[in-house]
This record gives C-alpha cells, sequence and structure tokens, in this order.
C-alpha cells in the first residue's frame, strides 16, 4: 500500500505528524507537498495528489490543510476521487465503509494531532463494505460523467 500525501502551509505540521506514523507502520507513501510552513495556496496541492490516487500511482491520499476543507474540494474536482473532510473516528470509519473513500483530509486547525492520527490509522484499517454502497458510490460516478463532458 502507497499513500500520497499533500498540505498547505495550514497543515504542514499535521502531514509531517503522518509521515511520522507511515514510518513507525511501515507503510510507504510519497509527499507531494508542501514542504514548510511559508504561505502556499492549497489547490495545486489537493490536485498533486488527487491525480496520483486516480492515476493508480498511489492507492489513497491524504490532505492537510488549516480547515481540511479547500484542499478536499479541489481534489474532488479530479474525476474518479472521493475525498472525505473528516474531524471524527466514526465518520473516518463510515466514510471507507459507506462511501470507499479513496482520500482523506484533516484540518490541522480543527483536529489536535492525537486524534487526527487516530482517525488516519481508524480509515486505513476499514474496509469498503460494497453491496448496497457500491450501487450508490457508482451512481456518484454516474453524476460525475453526466457533469465533465
Ligand atoms: O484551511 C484552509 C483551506 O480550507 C487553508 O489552510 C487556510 O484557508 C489558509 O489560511 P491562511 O492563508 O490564513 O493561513
Amino acid at each position: 500500500m502507497k499513500i500520497a500525501l499533500g498540505s498547505d502551509h495550514g497543515g504542514y505540521n499535521l502531514k509531517e505528524a503522518i509521515k511520522e506514523y507511515l514510518e513507525e507502520k511501515n507503510i510507504a507513501y510519497e509527499d507531494f507537498g508542501a514542504n514548510s510552513v511559508d504561505s502556499v495556496d492549497y489547490p495545486a496541492y489537493g490536485e498533486k495528489v488527487a491525480v496520483a490516487v486516480a492515476e493508480k500511482k498511489c492507492d489513497y491520499g491524504i490532505l492537510c490543510c488549516g480547515t481540511g476543507i479547500g484542499i478536499s474540494l479541489a481534489a474532488n474536482k479530479v474525476p474518479g476521487i472521493r475525498c472525505a473532510v473528516v474531524s471524527d473516528v466514526f465518520s473516518a470509519k463510515m466514510s471507507k465503509a459507506h462511501n470507499n473513500a479513496n482520500m482523506l483530509s484533516l484540518g490541522e486547525r480543527v483536529v489536535g494531532p492525537g486524534l487526527a492520527l487516530t482517525i488516519v490509522e481508524a480509515w486505513l484499517n476499514t474496509e469498503f463494505e460494497g453491496d448496497r454502497h457500491e450501487r450508490r458510490v457508482n451512481l456518484i460516478g454516474e453524476i460525475e460523467k453526466k457533469y465533465n463532458k
């Protein structure tokens, strides 16, 4: 399993903490930046990570910005991406189990590092349940196709 990671300046420190966590767990990752807390614009980082996931260069993507919102909005513009902004463990599990989210987005200004890493662990360790949820996820894909012409 390989994880694509990205952040803006507002999520940089959380991204670094997630890198440490992944290293401890021997999970491979690729860091698409940002590379410091110097101010940058989040859409480029959301896009880079989303493209790596959509093109299957990485299995999953994890994004961080101040709230997790802006960078996820950018990622969700890339076809095939289902990026969930999450700040609790239940939603993290459900975003994978029911929504088959292939990307997770966290807000460094919203969740502390302890909770954020618990969310990452829960998300990575939850499987998509398929069945009726597969039908619904496919319907999301149909909407995407309808408007991406
Ligand atoms: O959360 C974010 C986007 O959703 C950004 O991290 C946040 O907007 C950056 O703000 P600032 O430039 O004031 O540090």
